[in-house]
C-alpha cells in the first residue's frame, strides 16, 4: 500500500523524533502524533530540500493528508496497549476528589500527578515528599529530581507519553474544554500510559470523558463527592468596608482595583491584606498566601484575582465579589457559572480553620446572578482540544511553498480536520510570536519553540525579551544573559508603575530558563537566571509588605539588602 510505504520512508527519515518514527509505522491513518513530545528530544531538523520535494510527492501520491486529525486516540500506541481503568473523580469544589485520588497515587509503586498550575505541582511533589515517597518536581520551569523516585509531579504540558506508570493523575480534567491549554489535558487523557488514570473536576466534563474514551478500550469508573463542608450564598451584600473582618478574601479581576481595595481596607486600620493575582510571580503568590493563612501573621484578609480560583489552599471564611464581570482580553463580560463556583468554593475548605464559608458581593445589584451561578450545573462540555504536532508540521511545511512559521500554521489550521468532539486550540499567541520572529535566520525547530514558550506577548517588556532572545541566538548562537541583562540591579519597587516592571522581568527571566532547558548550550546561564529571578520575587514581596503600611516589621531575610539598586530594571534599555 502507497501509505505504508510513505510510512516507511518517513521513518528512516532524519529529523523525525524517536517517537514519530514509531509513530509512523504503527498502522493508523491518524499519524504523528504527540504535540509536545518533540520537546524533550534533541531534534536534527536539517532535511534538505531535496528530501522536501521527496516527501511533497510521496505525500500526493499516497494521498496521506498531514491535515487529518480525526483519530487522536491512535497517536499514542503507548497508552493504546494498555487496558487502562480510569477514574473519574467528579463533585463540586472541596469535596475530596483530590484528596482521593492522590491517595492512590501515594499507594502505587510509580505514578505521576498531572496539574494545571505549576502551585499545584509544587504542593503534590512536597505532600509526597512529606510522606516519604520520593518525588519529582518537573515544570516548564523547574527540574528537580531525586535519586530512586518513582514519582512525578508536573504541570500537564510536561506529562510524558512514554514513559511507563502504575497510577496517574489529571487534576481540574474540565480544563480539557479551554480554548488555549485544552489541548494538553487530551493529550494528557489519551497518551498517559497509566495502568490506572485518574482524573479530578467538574461533573461537566463526564460526558466529553466517556465519549473520547469510547475508541480507547479504557475501563471508566465515575466516582462522585458531596461538597465536605457547607458553602453558604449570602442574601445581603457586604455594606460598609467596616463589615470585613479576618478571613475574608474580596476577588477583582484588575490589578489596579486590587491595589485600590487593598489600600482602601488598609486604611481603616484594622487589617492588612496579602494579595494573590494572575502576574506575580507563582513563588510570591504561594508566600502571600502562607502569610494569610497564618494564624500569627497581621495579613488577615486577602483581595485576589481568579488567580484564587485552582489549587492554592487557602483560610477563607467569606469570599465577598467586588464585581462579577471581568475583562477577557476583548470585552468586558459576565462571569461564568463554572468561574463563580470555582472561586466560590475556596470558602470554608474542608480541614482548614474556617470548616464553612459564605459568599457575597459588594454591589447589591450582583447578588440575584450569584445565587443563581451557584445553584446551576456548570453547561456540560461539548469539545476537548487539539493541537498538531511539531513533526506534523515539520512534514506539512515541506508541501509549501513558504517557510514562515506562521503561513504554515494557518495554512495548517485552515485545512485541519477534525471529529466532533474535538477543536482546534486557539493558537492566536503562538502566530503573535511567530508575526514577529518569522524573519529571523532560524530553523521551523527554534521558531516553533519560541512560539510555544510562556510569553506574554501583550506585555511590552516580555515581548521585548523573547525578541531580544530570538535575535541574539539567531545572530551567534548562543544568549548570554549578561549581554541583555545586569545582575544585581534590581531594586525595591518604590511606585505601582515600577512594580508592574518588575513582574515583567521576572516574567523575561522566567522565560530564559524555560529556554534553558529546552536549549541548553545556547541558553547557558541558567543559574544566574533562576537567582535573579529569585530576588525579583523577594523585591516584588518587599514591596507589598510595605505597601499601606508604615510599621517596621522584622523580617529573617531582607531582599533589599541582598543588593545594591541602580535603574528600575536590570534590563539594558531594549528591554
Ligand atoms: N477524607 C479526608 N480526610 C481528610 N482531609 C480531607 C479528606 N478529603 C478531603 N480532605 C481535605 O479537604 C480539602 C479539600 O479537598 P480536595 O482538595 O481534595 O477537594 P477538591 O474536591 O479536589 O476541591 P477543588 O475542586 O477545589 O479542587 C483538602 O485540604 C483535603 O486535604
Ligand atoms: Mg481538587
Amino acid at each position: 500500500m502507497a501509505s505504508s510505504i510513505l510510512r516507511r520512508n518517513l521513518a528512516s527519515v532524519r529529523g523525525l523524533s524517536r517517537s514519530t518514527q514509531s509513530l509512523l509505522l504503527f498502522p493508523s491513518p491518524g499519524l504523528l502524533a504527540d504535540p509536545l513530545a518533540c520537546l524533550g528530544l534533541n531534534l536534527d531538523f536539517t532535511c534538505g530540500v531535496n528530501y522536501g520535494r521527496r516527501l511533497a510527492s510521496s505525500c500526493t501520491s499516497a494521498k496521506l493528508d498531514l491535515t487529518d486529525l480525526t483519530r487522536p486516540h491512535s497517536w499514542y500506541p503507548n497508552a493504546r496497549r494498555k487496558k487502562r481503568k480510569v477514574y473519574v473523580h467528579v463533585g463540586p469544589t472541596n469535596s475530596g476528589k483530590t484528596y482521593h485520588a492522590l491517595k492512590q497515587l501515594e499507594s502505587s509503586a510509580s505514578g505521576v500527578y498531572c496539574g494545571p498550575l505549576r502551585l499545584l505541582a509544587w504542593e503534590v511533589a512536597k505532600r509526597l515528599n512529606k510522606a516519604n515517597i520520593l518525588c519529582d518536581l518537573i515544570t516548564g520551569q523547574e527540574r528537580e529530581e531525586l535519586d530512586g523516585a518513582h514519582h512525578k509531579a508536573v504541570t500537564v504540558e510536561m506529562a510524558d507519553v512514554m514513559c511507563e506508570y502504575q497510577c496517574a493523575v489529571i487534576d481540574e480534567i474540565q480544563m480539557i474544554g479551554c480554548k488555549t491549554r485544552g489541548f494538553s489535558f487530551t493529550r494528557a487523557l489519551l497518551g498517559i500510559s497509566a495502568d490506572e488514570l485518574h482524573l479530578c473536576g467538574d461533573p461537566a466534563a463526564v460526558p466529553l470523558i466517556e465519549e473520547i474514551l469510547k475508541v480507547t478500550g479504557d475501563i471508566i469508573k465515575v466516582q462522585h463527592y458531596e461538597r465536605l463542608s457547607p458553602l453558604t450564598p449570602l442574601n445581603v451584600p457586604l455594606g460598609s468596608f467596616s463589615n470585613i473582618d479576618r478571613g475574608d478574601c474580596i476577588v477583582t479581576f484588575s490589578r489596579q482595583e486590587i491595589y485600590k481595595l487593598k489600600r482602601k481596607i488598609e486604611s481603616g486600620g484594622n487589617h492588612l491584606c496579602s494579595v494573590v493575582y494572575g502576574s506575580l510571580p507563582p513563588e510570591t503568590r504561594t508566600r502571600q498566601a502562607t502569610m494569610f493563612n497564618d494564624e500569627s501573621s497581621e495579613f488577615d484578609v486577602l483581595v485576589a484575582s481568579d488567580a484564587i480560583g485552582m489549587g492554592l489552599n487557602l483560610n477563607i471564611s467569606r469570599i465577598i465579589f467586588s464585581t462579577l464581570k471581568k475583562f477577557d482580553g476583548v470585552s468586558i463580560r459576565d462571569l461564568t457559572v463554572p468561574e463563580i463556583k470555582q472561586i466560590a468554593g475556596r470558602a470554608g475548605r474542608y480541614g482548614s480553620k474556617f470548616s464553612s464559608g459564605e459568599v457575597t458581593c459588594i454591589d447589591p445589584e450582583d447578588l440575584p446572578l450569584l445565587h443563581s451561578s451557584l445553584q446551576s450545573p456548570s453547561p456540560v462540555l461539548e469539545r476537548a482540544g487539539l493541537f498538531p504536532t511539531y513533526d506534523l508540521l515539520l512534514l506539512y511545511s515541506r508541501l509549501q511553498s513558504t517557510t514562515g512559521f506562521q503561513s504554515i500554521l494557518e495554512n495548517f489550521l485552515e485545512q485541519a480536520k477534525l471529529s466532533p468532539h474535538y477543536f482546534i486550540a486557539d493558537c492566536e499567541a503562538m502566530l503573535k510570536v511567530a508575526g514577529v520572529i518569522d524573519e529571523l535566520p532560524l530553523t521551523l525547530q527554534d521558531k516553533y519553540l519560541f512560539c510555544i514558550s510562556p510569553v506574554d506577548m501583550d506585555d511590552d517588556i516580555s515581548a521585548q525579551g523573547l525578541i531580544q532572545f530570538a535575535e541574539t541566538f539567531a545572530k551567534k548562537g548562543i544568549v548570554r544573559l549578561k549581554e541583555i541583562f545586569t545582575p544585581g540591579t534590581l531594586q525595591v519597587p518604590k511606585t505601582q508603575n515600577a512594580l508592574k516592571e518588575l513582574e515583567s522581568v521576572h516574567k523575561v527571566l522566567d522565560l530564559y530558563v524555560w529556554l534553558s532547558f529546552r536549549m541548553e548550550e545556547s541558553f547557558p546561564d541558567r543559574e544566574l537566571a533562576s537567582s535573579q529571578r529569585a530576588i525579583c520575587s523577594l523585591l516584588i514581596e518587599e514591596f507589598l509588605e510595605r505597601l499601606g503600611w508604615q510599621k517596621p516589621r522584622p523580617r529573617k531575610l531582607s531582599a533589599h539588602s541582598l543588593m545594591k539598586s541602580i535603574p528600575a530594571s536590570g534590563f539594558r534599555e531594549h528591554l
